[in-house]
């Protein structure tokens, strides 16, 4: 069973080349971590003791202004951050996917960056060679795929990362907000490929600013404020505590029925942490 506990967690980064007097002066803008500055060394609290429980079959978007530590968070739940204090247990296979760049080689061919980035992200050889064509054809790169990433255009670069990263089968996918900043054109045609890979998750935690991306893959959420979780719980109520009004009042009845959300938003309040 897929499954991510974390307890009473928190990310620190002590800045050794910072100048504790001036960032003693500093104030805090809105936007940002907390910065501790009463040891030598300054530190910045990412995260704030945290405390989750996530399982198999949760789709959990993940929101908060600039700085508010949602990055910090997707890497803590993917077992890149080990936390400062606390402690965190991760069950299953995780698949991150922070920038659609990371693990490509420019040196190699598309055809071999392929692989390897399927590998990166948790597959075998033998289940990547059996996808290449499937990618090889959504990518619409053709004979590109033979020659050496580096001569690709960025939109051919993204239409290759986005093949490879929909081609998995994820126990625990972790996303960060690049998957939504692509061309919006070929993102109409990868967006059923992504449903796909979602629906293949056993866990998905996404960080998106996005209403539609937001909707459509997610139905719980958790809303991050300067290293804390501020609400948990039914994705409409906290996205609209959050932005302050009701991102999915707009949406079309079919919609709303189709991402699982009542036409009106209930005002008797959610299960908020
Ligand atoms: N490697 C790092 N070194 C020092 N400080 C960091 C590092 N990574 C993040 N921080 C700080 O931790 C806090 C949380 O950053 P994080 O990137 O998690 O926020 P975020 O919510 O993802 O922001 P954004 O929406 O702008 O991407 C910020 O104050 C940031 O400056």
């Amino acid at each position: 069973m897929v499954s991510i506990d974390v307890w009473n967690a928190s990310v620190d980064f002590p800045i050794f080349d910072a100048k504790t007097r001036s960032l003693k002066k500093l104030v805090l803008g809105k936007v940002g971590g907390k910065i501790g500055t009463e040891g030598k060394v300054p530190i910045i609290e990412a995260l704030n003791d945290i405390t989750l429980s996530l399982k198999e079959g949760d789709r959990v978007g993940l929101v908060g202004h600039n700085g508010a530590g949602k990055s910090t968070l997707l890497r803590l739940l993917a077992g890149i951050y080990e936390p400062t204090r606390g402690s965190a247990r991760i069950d299953g296979k995780v698949a991150p996917v922070f920038d659609l760049g990371v693990g490509m080689d420019p040196e190699i061919s598309g055809i071999e960056n392929i692989m390897i980035r399927g590998l990166f992200l948790g597959m075998t050889r033998k289940q990547m060679e059996k996808r290449v064509d499937d990618i090889a054809e959504f990518t619409e790169l053709g004979d590109y795929l033979q020659m050496p990433l580096r001569t690709y255009s960025t939109g051919m670069r993204v239409r290759l990362a986005l093949g490879i990263v929909t081609s998995i089968d994820p126990e625990i996918l972790i996303l960060d907000e690049g998957i939504g900043a692509v061309d919006a054109a070929f993102m109409e045609k990868a967006r059923d490929r992504l449903s796909d890979l979602v629906r293949r998750s056993g866990l998905l935690v996404f960080a998106n600013h996005s209403d539609e991306f937001l909707a459509e893959f997610c139905d719980t959420a958790i809303w991050m404020d300067e290293g804390h979780i501020k609400a948990q719980g039914n994705l409409r109520e906290v996205v609209t505590a959050y932005k302050g009004r009701d991102p999915f009042e707009n949406f079309s009845q079919e919609t709303l029925r189709r991402i699982g959300q009542s036409p009106a938003l209930s005002t008797n309040g959610g299960d908020h942490a």
